[in-house]
């Protein structure tokens, strides 16, 4: 049904620009009154059975759902991908990229948006004040968590927050064993975020579905005659006029192509850009808003000048490989690519239960010794399991020399006992960009995540390899897994050291071996009205724009120290309470 409509109406109240964690979430929302109407627009198509089943998480990251973006060279990462160039995943579907995510639930931490009140001048937008848009989202199944920090939590939202409940034993075995070098257990979205946890996921436990903001907040709506979602619809421009009234630019509608055709519509109140980190940039900077010297070196009339598309942040991954010692700590024997059997999908569907239920993941967040606030951790390790494939040649594929990484996989390949550890620095300093490539609106931008521009983030990913690692090295972990004792292709362990305290292979692998953690977000940030850096205002209105308002992960002014969906989904709810304190 989400998927269906073929006629819509020339004129709407809202009209929203992608499907995504934000859009669905704020059309859910603003349709809720019956006297508002809402169009939806959705380049990709409808979710499927498939992205709805947790662990295919694995498999649509690219393909069908994804816009299949790749970044620029990176100078600093990227080392075993060929040309420097990694791949860089963006949902292309009702739900956006909560549809293709692993959904995992992580809000980041309090120190997270004092800073961006404190810092940036943002006062509405400090820890107190957004923790109750987190609550209205959520609703956290897991009793335990809500019992022990009623004030953090909420069983009331649409979106359901569960616990894997069936976690593999290797999981509990590696929060044990940081356990014992004394880091708590705890509940990362609860007062004390520094420990080890049991992540939390957007996954309802009665029948194990993915529940994207799409499954909570579209799904339920789509028979409302106030919302029309219209999928594989692409925006291409902003409609932008002078308002003789007000002698200000105004957005009244978008132009969108659609089966080949080029149509308008318009808004009477506002246009809401949640395209995402990537597009909401593009579709502004096709609109004439963005960089002057840019947009004229491409032809583009410049409407206002403004720095969008500037200050991109991400985090990167860095795994490690790991054999368990013990085929029994690790269940189903997670091979993802042969995970839709007859079996599977039977004990999915009429049991509730086996390996397509549930992507466990462990996280650990550290502070290392370069932070100075340190409950506001500055690296993280997530644990997953997921086999290497019998055939190395479908992974080997992007990297610059595939014979030498087809050789450092291939003892792996297969085994059951595989699982790896994700290093991750989390604040963030390096910035980049997202520029057009052209002025055609089906190019792809350029994506400059910058990696390790700024040399400050490689050091704290390799204090954290180097901590990660030597729990991982004493005995009591050491009984339930070893690290895959080679070093990788064109990184060298030291001779006179072990090697999690070679600091000198630590770095070679972190720049070598990344990967996004597909966290971008700041493209197009927010700021108050004395910051030249900003895009859009403290509600979200696009400056020197009437009637335009961006609200999705691009405009966090500085990214979070966690996974970002959990942030985005309340930057969506903030932003719908903005568009109805403004409506006119
Ligand atoms: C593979 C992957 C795994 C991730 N895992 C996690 C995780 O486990 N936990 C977590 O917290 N975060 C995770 N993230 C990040 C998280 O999902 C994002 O931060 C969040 O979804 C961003 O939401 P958004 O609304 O800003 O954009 P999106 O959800 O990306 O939505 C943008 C939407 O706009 C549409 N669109 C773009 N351009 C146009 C156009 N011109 N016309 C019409 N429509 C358009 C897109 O197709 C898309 O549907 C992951 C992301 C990816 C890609």
């Amino acid at each position: 049904n989400v998927g269906s409509r073929t006629q819509w109406n020339t004129t709407y109240d809202y009209i929203i620009v992608g499907a995504g964690t934000c859009g669905s979430l704020i059309a859910g929302r603003l349709t809720e009154n019956p006297s508002t109407t809402v169009l939806l627009i959705e380049s990709g198509g409808p979710a499927s059975v498939i992205t709805d089943m947790p662990v295919e998480a694995w498999n649509i990251e690219t393909g069908e759902f994804d816009w299949g973006y790749n970044t620029v060279p990176q100078a600093n990462a990227a080392f075993a991908f060929r040309n420097r160039q990694m791949v860089f995943p963006r949902g292309r579907v009702v739900g956006g990229s909560h549809t293709i995510n692993f959904n995992i639930y992580n809000r980041g931490n309090r120190h997270d948006f004092d800073y961006w009140a404190n810092y940036y001048g943002l006062q509405e937008w400090s820890f107190e004040n957004v923790l109750p848009y987190f609550q209205r989202t959520e609703n956290n199944t897991n009793r335990r968590y809500v019992e022990a920090a009623p004030n953090y939590h909420s069983t009331r939202g649409q979106v359901e927050v569960s616990s894997p409940p069936n976690p593999d034993p290797i999981l509990l075995k590696y929060m044990e064993g940081w356990n014992l070098q004394g880091l708590p257990y705890t509940d990362v979205n609860g007062p004390n975020q520094l420990g080890t946890t049991l992540i939390q996921q957007t996954i309802t436990i009665q029948n194990h579905t993915r529940h994207s903001t799409s499954n909570a907040f579209i799904v339920p709506a789509i028979g409302r005659n106030n919302l029309h979602v219209l999928v594989r619809s692409h925006c291409t421009r902003i409609l932008l006029r002078n308002n003789t009234n007000t002698n200000q630019l105004e957005a009244y509608g978008i132009e969108f192509v659609r089966n080949n055709q080029t149509y308008q519509v318009y808004a009477n109140q506002e246009v809401i850009l949640t395209a995402g980190v990537i597009n909401t940039p593009q579709v502004l900077m096709l609109s004439g808003i963005g960089p002057r010297q840019h947009l004229t070196d491409l032809g583009i009339p410049v409407q206002v000048d403004l720095p969008v598309g500037q200050g991109l942040q991400d985090h990167l991954f860095t795994p490690v490989d790991y054999l368990t010692t013990d085929e029994n700590l690790i269940q189903y024997g997670r091979d993802i690519n042969n995970v839709l059997t007859v079996q599977n999908l039977y004990d999915y569907y009429v049991n509730n239960s086996g390996p397509i239920t549930q992507v466990p993941i462990v996280m650990a967040f550290h502070s290392s010794k370069l932070n100075d606030v340190p409950d506001w951790p500055d690296g993280i390790m997530a644990t997953l399991i997921n086999r290497i494939p019998e055939n190395v040649t479908t992974i080997t594929g992007y990297f610059q020399d595939p014979d030498a990484w087809a050789e450092y996989f291939q003892p792996m390949a297969g085994d059951p006992r595989h699982f790896f550890v994700l290093y991750a620095f989390t604040l963030t300093r390096s910035r980049g960009s997202v520029r057009l490539q052209s002025r055609n609106p089906f190019d792809a931008p350029l994506i400059d995540p910058n990696y390790y521009g700024d040399l400050h983030d490689l050091a704290v990913v390799v204090d954290t390899m180097s901590a990660g690692m030597e729990m991982m090295e004493q005995p009591f972990f050491r009984q339930y897994a070893r690290i895959y004792p080679r070093s990788i292709p064109g990184c060298q362990f030291c001779p006179d050291k072990p090697y999690y305290k070679c600091y000198t292979y630590l770095a070679c692998h972190a720049q070598t071996l990344t990967l996004t953690a597909f966290h971008p977000t700041s493209s197009c940030r927010m700021g108050n009205s004395s910051d030249t850096g900003a895009c859009v205002d403290e509600h979200l209105r696009v400056r020197g724009v009437n009637n335009l308002r961006v609200i999705d992960a691009s405009i966090m002014p500085k990214i979070v120290n966690a996974n970002t969906n959990a942030a985005t989904m309340m930057i969506a709810e903030r932003g719908v309470d903005f568009i109805q304190q403004d409506a006119r």
